[in-house]
Parts: structure tokens; C-alpha cells; sequence
């Protein structure tokens, strides 16, 4: 019997950020693998003209909880949808509400969080920091509450190269910035962003950075831990390979390179490519909850939940691999030929935008005027490259993170939960994980049929074709301008014709004595 598994039976857990992609897989796994829980609570908004209750059960009626369903059938009774938003004071929770949270709640996993790089320092403060903070506080009047996990990024100090199980001290004190958010106007905060952000690339990371030294600085006697995940990438095996359902991390570039958008990156092949599946990152959080709960380490542990120093794979490879997959299994209506270049120099990768991404576009929205139809594809891809230019940062550069925790907890696991809550990452294997990767892609993002997939080979072949045809027709006309304007190009010219024609009559009377 799994130890963590009966440790959540019979259990009030708090979910915030559990209608997000993480939150999702994380309440799939709770309700599967201990459906005698007592309640998960979570904190969910209105969105998208859809009800708290609407936003549910939806995500309930979905894919990923069809198997949930089988153990657990009493599924809806089992969740409790409070409404919250954590941008307002006490998260807008009813008194009600609140009263019930504080008194029953016994572990708490805090994933909500704005994950935007471009986001408003003011609004990635409120969200990553001030709720944070408040989240706190209310935990410090939980009775019950056994264990607090905090999920942060193992990108919160990419400004480091190698980063400890530890909280780095931030040049700004959270507390103050919180404080000066009150007064400062809009206009002064963006102003002041690239310096208070420093050497870091965003204001996601910074936020994640304050928003650990809040939990670092306010956990009294609460039971804390955080978890540091890298890019967290689709399901590896649980519920089923290959599972997402957003564009974020590497799954928005997967779409645009399978479809033939993007052509070349500016990225380094040799530079670790550090994801993680998610379901790897769900079962270590399931099980930091339970070590935390029950052995109370004496501080604050931090774990790293990443890929690259137990069992490295790098861009380059990755690319190779996705490539192979399109191959295989290509997305329908491609734009052009999946087919793509590494580059690390600034220079060319400017040439390869504008030859294999801008031109293409402009020339398809030429072709699309032509024909009445609305111009769209410049706009599309420009908002692809600047997405694009915002991931550089992180598939350039490597990181190393120490890992002391996250394998001494694996140790700490009985066989059995080393089996139900596996995140030994060293047991996944790439080129069948980015395989998979790519068919989930193709079914829960694009939502495009297995069915489909002969008509999307023969529309790559007349890609291909047109692309030959493009080319070979675009050599000709400049050949031909040329040897109009260049007496060399002329003479070039005559000489190959003159040279062909005797090697022709060459080889006409040569055939002729033989008879
Ligand atoms: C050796 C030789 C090899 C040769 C072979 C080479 C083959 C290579 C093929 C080429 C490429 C291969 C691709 C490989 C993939 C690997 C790259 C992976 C990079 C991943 C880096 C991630 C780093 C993450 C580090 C931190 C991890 C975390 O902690 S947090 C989670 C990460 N957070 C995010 O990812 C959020 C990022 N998103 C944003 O910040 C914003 O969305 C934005 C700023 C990017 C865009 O904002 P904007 O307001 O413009 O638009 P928005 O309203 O959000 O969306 C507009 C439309 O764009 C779509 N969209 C959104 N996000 C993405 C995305 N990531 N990629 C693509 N498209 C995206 C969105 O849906 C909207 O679409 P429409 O609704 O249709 O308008
Ligand atoms: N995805 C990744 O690659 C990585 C993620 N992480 C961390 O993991 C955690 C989860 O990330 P992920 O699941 O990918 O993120 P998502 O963007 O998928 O989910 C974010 C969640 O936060 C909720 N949320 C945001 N704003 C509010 C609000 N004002 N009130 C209530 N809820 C709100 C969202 O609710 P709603 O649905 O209503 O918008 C959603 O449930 C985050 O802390 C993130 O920093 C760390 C490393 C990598």
C-alpha cells in the first residue's frame, strides 16, 4: 500500500491555481490515487462568460479525468469550487467560505500564479508576490494545516549559473515593493521595471524570486516547502502520455515549427534543454506534501524538479526529434515544410527571419489580396517572432541545479510510492517522450484527427513540389536579368551553351560509328 496515497485519504486539501495546467494534473492524481479524501477546495474565478461552477465542470467532463472517473465516481462531490480571486483583498471570499477554508483546510499546494513574461510589474506582483503573502496569512490561522507548498520556478534565479536548494537574497525587499505598488502610477513602474528586474529576463522570474522570499520570510511556524520545476512540458505517462492543454513553455514553438511557421530559432543545440514532464512534477509535489506533513523537516526545503543533471537531452536533439516526428506524424494544412536551422549569431538569425519567415509571410499575403481575401499572415508572424524572441533567453543559455533534496526525499520512498509517485526522471526516455509530445500536441491542442494524417503527407509533398517549382523559377528569373545586364554573366552564359552543344554532337557521332 502507498504510504502518500493513504497519507491524503480522509484529507481537506487547498488547491489554488487548480483550473491551470499544473492544478489539473495535480487534482487528477490526488483523486485517483486516494478517492477517500475528504474534499479538495479550490480557488477558482469566473472566465470567459463562464460560471465558477460552468468552469468545473467542464475541466471535470474532459480527457484527463476520464480515468479519475473509474476509481472515483463520486468525483463532483469530492471538489469544492470556491469562488476567489486572488487580486482582490482576502481573495474576495465569502465569509462563509472563508471560515470553512480556515477551519478544515490540512495541506495547502499554492500553484496560482501569472506566468506571463510580458506581463506589468504591478500585476505580476499582485499575483506572484501580494497573493502569496496573503495566502500566508491565512494559512497562519489554519488550525489543522499540516503542510504549505509553495510552487516556484527553477527559473526564479536565472540569473545565477549554478543554483543551490536555496533562497537567494532579492536586492529589493518584497515588503517595500509591495508598499510602493500602492502609490506609484503606471507609468513610473514601467519605467523603473528593467532596473528593479536587473539581470533577469522578465518580470515572471523576478515576481517568483520576491514571492519565495515572502515564504521564506513569512512562514513562522507554518510547514513549508517550495518546489522549483523547469519548463514543464506534457504528460510523460500519467494519465495518459502526452496530455496539455495550453501554448505556454515549449508547446506554443511545437505548433508553429509543426505547422511550418517557424522555421529557424536563435538557440544554442548544445544547451541543455531542461523540461520536465508534468506528471513528474505533480507526483513530487505529492510527495514533498506527505514528507513535509509528516517528517516537519526542521526548515524551510527547497527541491528542484528539473531534467538536466540526472538525464540530459539538449535542443539540438530535441529538434532533431520533433523534426522526425513531423515527419511521421505531421499536422494538417501546413503552411510550409517543417524544416529548420539552430543559430546562435544574431546576425543570421536576422537573415533567416527575414528569409525564411517575413518574406513567406509577405508573399502569402500577397497571394491572398490577390484572391480578395483579407491580408493576415505578416501580423501573425510577427507576433510569432516576437513570442519567439521572449523564449530566446531560455534556450541559449544552461543551468545547473543542485538536486540534494529531491533525491534524498526519492530515497526517502518506500518502493511502492517510488512506483505510484514516480519523479525519477532518469527513467524517461527522450526520443519516446517528444514523440509523444507531439501526438498529444496534435490531439489536445489542435484537436486534429490520427484519420488525417495520409491527406497531411500528400499537402507536405505538394509543399514540397511548390517549393521546388518556387525556386527553380526564381533561379531563372534572376539568371535571366542578369545575363541581360552583365557582359560576364553572357559569357558565362554562351559558354555553357556552346560546351553542352559539342558535347552533344560529341556524343551523337561517337553513338553513330559505333553502328
Ligand atoms: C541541430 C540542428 C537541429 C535542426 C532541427 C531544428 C528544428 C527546430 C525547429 C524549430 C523550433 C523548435 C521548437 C522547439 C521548442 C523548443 C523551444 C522551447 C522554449 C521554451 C522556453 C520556455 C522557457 C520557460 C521558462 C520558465 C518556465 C516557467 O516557469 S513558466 C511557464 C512558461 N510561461 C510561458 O511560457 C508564458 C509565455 N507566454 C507569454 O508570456 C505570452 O503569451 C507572450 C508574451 C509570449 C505573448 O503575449 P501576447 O499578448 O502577444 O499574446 P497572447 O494573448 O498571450 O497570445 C497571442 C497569441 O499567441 C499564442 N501564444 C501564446 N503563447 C505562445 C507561445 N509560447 N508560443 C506560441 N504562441 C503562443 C496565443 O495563443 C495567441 O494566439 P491567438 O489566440 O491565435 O491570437
Ligand atoms: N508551466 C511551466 O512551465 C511552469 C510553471 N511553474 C509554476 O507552476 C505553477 C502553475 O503553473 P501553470 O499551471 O503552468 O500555470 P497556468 O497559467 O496554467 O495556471 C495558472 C493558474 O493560476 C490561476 N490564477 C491566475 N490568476 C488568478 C487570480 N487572479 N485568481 C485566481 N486564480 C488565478 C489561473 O486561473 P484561471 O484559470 O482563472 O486563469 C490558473 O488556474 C505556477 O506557480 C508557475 O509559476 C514553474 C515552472 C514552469
Amino acid at each position: 500500500m502507498s504510504m502518500i496515497a493513504a497519507f491524503y485519504g480522509g484529507k481537506s486539501i487547498l488547491i489554488t491555481g487548480a483550473t491551470g495546467f499544473m492544478g489539473k494534473v495535480l487534482m487528477e492524481k490526488l483523486l485517483r490515487t486516494s478517492p477517500n479524501l475528504k474534499v479538495i477546495y479550490i480557488l477558482v474565478r469566473p472566465k470567459a462568460g463562464q460560471t465558477t461552477q460552468q468552469r468545473v465542470l467542464q475541466m471535470l467532463n474532459s480527457k484527463l479525468f476520464e480515468k479519475v472517473k473509474e476509481v472515483c465516481p463520486n468525483v463532483h462531490e469530492k471538489i469544492r469550487a470556491i469562488y476567489a480571486d486572488l487580486n482582490q483583498n482576502d481573495f474576495a471570499i465569502s465569509k462563509e467560505d472563508m471560515q470553512e477554508l480556515l477551519s478544515c483546510t490540512d495541506i495547502i499546494f499554492h500553484c496560482a500564479a501569472t506566468v506571463r513574461f510580458d506581463d506589468p510589474l504591478r500585476h505580476a506582483v499582485q499575483l506572484n508576490v501580494t497573493a502569496t503573502q496573503q495566502l500566508l496569512l491565512m494559512a497562519s490561522q489554519m488550525p489543522k494545516l499540516e503542510a504549505f507548498i509553495h510552487i516556484s520556478t527553477a527559473f526564479s534565479n536565472c540569473n545565477l549559473k549554478h543554483i543551490d536548494e536555496v533562497i537567494y537574497p532579492c536586492p529589493v525587499e518584497p515588503k517595500q515593493l509591495i508598499d510602493s505598488m500602492e502609490w506609484l502610477d503606471d507609468a513610473i513602474i514601467d519605467e523603473i521595471t528593467p532596473k528593479l528586474i536587473g539581470d533577469r529576463p522578465n518580470t515572471y522570474t523576478y515576481t517568483k524570486a520576491l514571492g519565495e522570499m515572502v515564504v521564506h520570510q513569512e512562514s513562522g511556524n507554518l510547514n513549508i516547502a517550495i518546489i522549483r520545476p523547469s519548463i514543464v512540458g506534457a504528460t510523460w505517462q500519467e494519465p495518459f502520455p502526452g496530455w496539455v492543454d495550453n501554448l505556454n513553455g515549449p508547446n506554443g514553438l511545437i505548433i508553429a515549427a509543426g505547422k511550418g511557421f517557424l522555421r529557424s530559432i536563435r538557440a544554442a543545440p548544445k544547451a541543455v534543454a531542461d523540461v520536465i514532464p508534468v506528471d513528474t512534477v505533480v507526483n513530487l509535489m505529492l510527495a514533498v506534501g506527505w514528507y513535509t506533513a509528516v517528517h516537519r523537516p526542521k526548515s524551510t526545503l527547497i527541491y528542484h524538479c528539473i531534467s538536466g543533471n540526472l538525464n540530459p537531452c539538449n535542443w539540438g536533439k530535441m529538434g532533431i526529434q520533433l523534426l522526425a516526428t513531423f515527419e511521421k506524424v505531421p499536422f494538417e494544412r501546413a503552411f510550409r515544410r517543417p524544416n529548420a536551422d539552430f543559430t546562435t549569431n544574431a546576425i543570421t538569425n536576422q537573415y533567416w527571419n527575414a528569409v525564411s519567415h517575413r518574406a513567406p509571410a509577405i508573399i502569402y499575403d500577397f497571394y491572398l489580396r490577390l484572391t480578395g481575401r483579407k491580408p493576415r499572415m505578416t501580423k501573425l508572424m510577427n507576433r510569432l517572432l516576437r513570442t519567439v524572441s521572449m523564449l530566446e533567453y531560455f534556450v541559449n543559455r544552461s543551468w545547473e541545479w543542485s538536486t540534494y533534496n529531491t533525491e534524498m526525499l526519492m530515497a526517502e520512498l518506500s518502493p511502492e510510492d517510488q512506483r505510484v509517485f514516480n519523479f525519477d526522471v532518469r527513467q524517461l526516455n527522450w526520443l519516446e517522450y517528444i514523440e509523444n509530445y507531439v501526438l498529444g500536441v496534435k490531439k489536445y491542442l489542435l484537436k486534429e484527427d490520427m484519420a488525417g494524417v495520409p491527406e497531411a503527407k500528400q499537402h507536405l509533398r505538394r509543399l514540397r513540389n511548390i517549393h521546388y517549382l518556387f525556386n527553380t523559377a526564381l533561379f531563372l528569373i534572376a539568371w535571366r536579368l542578369l545575363i541581360a545586364r552583365s557582359q560576364i554573366a553572357r559569357n558565362v552564359w554562351f559558354f555553357i551553351v556552346s560546351f553542352c552543344y559539342k558535347f552533344l554532337s560529341y556524343f551523337r557521332a561517337s553513338s553513330t560509328l559505333k553502328v
